[in-house]
């Protein structure tokens, strides 16, 4: 039987699909070796990985491509020495290009501010850019985003990408913990027509219950929040679960509960919830 080449890319998976069509990938290569294994559960179990493995390419490739300015901040990220750069202690925590939402997420946020027509966003966790200058692509002339990053050094990695692309000076970047610069925000009664969280998943309640408590999330505004399938780690059996996916869970479980929104988990990467302020 065929076994399908794998794709040449040094990430590993982080979303339920990717992992998936890792884990079927490891079963054709046990099948190629088994001599008793019948052709037809052989060829069934190559349909399934055709099926999984297809999908993500497929979206890609018929959705709009990213930006020059986008591209190059991603292939920059991938040829960063992350583990290097936090022995070194330049980073305060471990990084890695792993963290970066890529092109699908990116996309799929620049079409929400289209259809929003959002002018004021505040993202939560902004790595080393992605997310934030794909949204700012869809912000007008007026718009602004303010961007969280505990990490001064990607903070900066992140800022030095921005001036490649003339919507970066859209973008605003506050260098501390998210839960100070949502106070701080707070306080000066400030408000945003969209919101991506994708910080500190342990915070992720926490900084739920602060957006709606001091209206920085008005009624009619939106909250996207990345990873709420955690790797499958909520619906799993919770004994496998890690701490982090112990706390989406739990965020996912007030999110639904919370009278004050209605809210979708959209399956896309690594799950992407989109909750309305009623
Ligand atoms: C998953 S990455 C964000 C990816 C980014 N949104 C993108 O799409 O490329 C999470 C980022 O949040 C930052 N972070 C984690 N905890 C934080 C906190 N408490 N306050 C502010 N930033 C935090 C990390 O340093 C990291 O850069």
């Amino acid at each position: 039987m065929t076994i399908a080449p794998q794709k040449e890319n040094t990430a590993r998976p982080v979303t339920p699909l990717g992992i998936l069509v890792q884990q079927l990938q490891q079963i054709l290569e046990l099948v190629a070796k088994e001599q008793n294994i019948s052709l037809e559960v052989a060829a069934k179990i190559q349909q399934v990985w055709q099926l999984a493995a297809g999908i993500d390419p497929y979206i890609e490739a018929v959705s709009t491509e990213e930006s020059a300015a986008l591209a190059a901040l991603a292939k920059k990220t991938c040829a960063e020495p992350w583990e290097k750069r936090f022995s070194d202690q330049e980073t305060v925590r471990q990084l890695e290009q792993e963290m970066l939402s890529g092109h699908l997420e990116g996309q799929t946020l620049k079409m929400f501010v289209h259809m929003t027509k959002a002018k004021s966003i505040l993202e939560v966790g902004m790595f080393t850019g992605y997310s934030a200058l794909a949204m700012a692509e869809a912000l007008p002339e007026d718009g602004r985003l303010v961007a969280c990053e505990v990490d001064r050094y990607v903070a900066d990695f992140a800022i030095d990408c921005f001036q490649a692309s003339p919507h970066g000076r859209k973008i605003s970047v506050e260098v501390a913990p998210a839960m100070e610069t949502l106070q701080k925000l707070a306080a000066a009664k400030e408000s945003f027509d969209l919101v991506f969280i994708d910080a500190d998943k342990k915070e992720y309640v926490d900084y739920f219950h602060l957006l709606l408590d001091a209206d920085l999330v008005p009624s009619g505004g939106f909250i996207c929040v990345d990873n709420t399938l955690l790797q499958g780690q909520p619906y799993l059996p919770p004994d496998q679960r890690t701490p982090n996916g112990e706390a989406i869970a739990q965020f996912n479980r007030i999110v639904a509960a919370d009278p004050r929104v209605e809210q979708v988990l959209l399956p896309l990467r690594d799950g992407l919830t989109i909750i309305r302020r009623i």
